[in-house]
């Protein structure tokens, strides 16, 4: 049995980035990744742009001008203005050429066809330069950059329909156990609604990865063989629950081994989640989590979640640790460490009842682990402890 850090930088250490690009439009590239330098087509602003509502002006010695036209947004006409001549502008507008400064209307007083400025103001006042954000050839976003709403809105400015990005992993999640049942249908004696596929699917969700299939297998030799061999050959990325225990029924390590992965770690020091299995096979990573759903949740958060990071080439590859004051008192059964479900808020953490690894209902109110190491057996109010901040939801 290795160690949870032995098992983390043995999932680090196996993962490469995935690196394969593909082109989409760019409103449904959001929080994927350029694969590209992006250089832009255009200057923007496209020209010099009026920031204000008021008088674009061809200043002179003088604080009265004559106004002579208007342009607003929207419009292509240039007129020309000599020194001492204004015309109406808006916000958003083009400044013609001979115009130098703009003026907000609230610091003029307009009389007729005559304006009279409260004070002078400097030369390029209000006028936003041409390309001042980005000028045409130059770098727009380099490649690497993260598509947030506010790329998109970006590069939308300058013209852009799509992007060449980083593709995500394709996933497969598999279920396995003859006791499971469809949620919504009859609860017959003997079985349980299946709930790690839809809890692991909003995860993956909630982490933006999208491009996920869910296989549900019986407790059969046969059956699990043919579908991990072929969830394998189709996705980079296999999530198994169950069935990797020790039990008679317990096919997945079995059928794994046959199909001739290469194990990486089977059983980790620690509670839940001590029988979780990590292979590999060419370039797609398997992990089969145990069946708990509350062992399946935390494998995931410390261990799925790296992989993840790693195949989309993130820096920063592990949940948020930091140290948390206990509000509770825990006492830690065996020498396994544990992770806790447990509440964080404003620098102090609660652990909650409901500790075992079958048991979501605590989960579910959970917003952090509580990382218990193995020489520690028992945690007492106002302790600092180490936590792991789940992702928001
Ligand atoms: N003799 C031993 N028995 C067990 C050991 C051991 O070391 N020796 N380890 C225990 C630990 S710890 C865990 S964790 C579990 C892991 O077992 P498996 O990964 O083989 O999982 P299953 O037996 O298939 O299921 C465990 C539990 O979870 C329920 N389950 C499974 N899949 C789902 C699902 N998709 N949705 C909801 N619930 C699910 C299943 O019905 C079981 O109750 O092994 C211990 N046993
Ligand atoms: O490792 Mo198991 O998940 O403790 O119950």
């Amino acid at each position: 049995m290795i160690s949870i850090k032995e098992a983390i930088n043995a999932v680090e250490k196996n993962i490469d980035p995935l690196f394969r690009e593909t082109v989409k439009p760019l409103e449904r590239c959001g929080s994927y990744y350029l694969s590209k330098d992006i250089i832009s087509p255009i200057n923007m602003p496209p020209f010099r742009q009026s920031a204000m509502d008021g008088y674009a002006l061809s200043l002179h010695n003088d604080l009265s001008y004559t106004l002579i036209d208007e342009v607003k947004a929207g419009d292509n006409h240039q007129p020309i203005l000599k020194p001492g001549e204004a015309i109406r502008i808006f916000t958003g507008a083009p400044v013609p050429e001979t115009a130098n400064a703009v003026i907000m209307q609230e610091k003029v007083v307009v009389n007729g066809s005559k304006i009279t400025m409260e004070s002078n103001i400097p030369k390029d006042h209000n006028i936003r330069p041409m390309g001042e954000q980005v000028k045409i050839g130059e770098l727009a976003l380099k490649k690497g950059t993260k598509l947030t709403p506010a790329a998109i809105g970006y590069l939308t400015s300058l013209g852009i329909t799509e992007a060449h990005i980083y593709k995500k992993p394709s996933i497969a999640l598999i279920t396995t156990g003859n006791e499971l049942i469809e949620a919504g249908m009859p609860l017959p004696y003997g079985k349980i609604y299946e709930s790690n596929s839809k809890m692991l699917l909003n995860a993956l969700y909630n982490l933006k990865f999208y491009d996920v299939t869910i296989h549900k297998i019986e407790d059969d030799y046969a059956q699990t063989k043919n579908k991990l061999e072929t969830v394998i050959k189709d996705n980079d990325l296999v999530i198994a629950t169950g069935g990797i225990s020790v039990g008679d029924y317990d096919f997945v390590g079995k059928a794994l081994k046959e199909l001739q992965v290469k194990e990486v770690f089977y059983k980790v020091k620690q509670k839940p989640g001590k029988p979780l299995f990590f292979a590999k096979k060419e370039d797609t990573a398997i992990f089969a989590l145990p069946g708990n759903p509350a062992a399946a949740l935390s494998c995931f958060y410390v261990y799925v979640y790296i992989a993840l990071q790693k195949m989309m080439d993130n820096d920063t590859i592990e949940l948020p640790r930091i140290k948390a004051k206990s509000i509770s008192v825990f006492e830690k059964r065996g020498d396994r460490p544990q992770f806790l479900k447990a509440i964080y808020n404003d620098g102090e953490v609660e652990i909650l009842e409901g500790q075992n690894s079958s048991m979501l209902q605590t989960f579910a109110l959970s917003n952090a682990l509580v990382h218990v190491p193995e020489n520690v057996s028992k945690i007492e109010k106002n302790d600092l402890v180490e936590i792991i901040l789940l992702p928001n939801t």
